[in-house]
């Protein structure tokens, strides 16, 4: 298990600091650290403090925040910026852009699990500049040129 620095901003959190649900869970889920219900009408986004802050340190890592799929799916809650990437340099407050991509209005609670924060590793690369490519099979086909069946 690797270990985060992980600040609570807003104390509501203390007592419920992300964790894996289940021994296999690969996402950790982060709250609405809300004072007051907030509405969230067809279309409307609104960026949701998380009340805690996270520096990964290694470059080697990054965080990622997806939707969670209950409130994806049955309520068209997912997030503004579809995926949200936290550098591993990053220490200011995580937050959660909500987005209601549904057809009606939905109230994010004081507290709900909103979203889930995923780490993952990172490779960081340099570029070497060249003038052509080894041959590979595909070459530049993309964008469907191997079919579809
Ligand atoms: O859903 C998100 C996405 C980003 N961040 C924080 C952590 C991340 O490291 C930082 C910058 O994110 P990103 O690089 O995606 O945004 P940007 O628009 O490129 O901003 P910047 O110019 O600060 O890099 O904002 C969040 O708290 N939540
Ligand atoms: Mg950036």
């Amino acid at each position: 298990m690797t270990t985060i620095d992980l600040k609570i901003l807003d104390p509501r959190l203390a007592d419920v600091l992300p964790a894996y649900a289940t021994p296999g869970s690969a996402g950790l889920d982060l709250r609405a650290a809300l004072d007051a219900p907030l509405v969230l009408a067809p279309r409307d986004s609104a960026l949701i403090p998380t009340g805690l802050s996270i520096h990964i340190g290694d470059p080697g890592l990054a965080a990622m925040l997806l939707p969670r799929s209950g409130l994806g799916h049955k309520h068209g809650i997912v997030l503004g910026n579809l995926v949200g990437l936290i550098d591993s340099d990053y220490q200011g407050p995580l937050m959660v852009s909500c987005w209601n991509r549904g057809r009606e209005a939905f109230t994010v609670q004081p507290m709900e699990r909103i979203a889930q924060m995923v780490i993952v590793p990172v490779v960081q690369a340099a570029f070497r500049v060249v003038e052509s490519f080894g041959a590979s099979q595909r070459g530049d086909g993309g964008f469907g040129s191997t079919g579809t069946a």
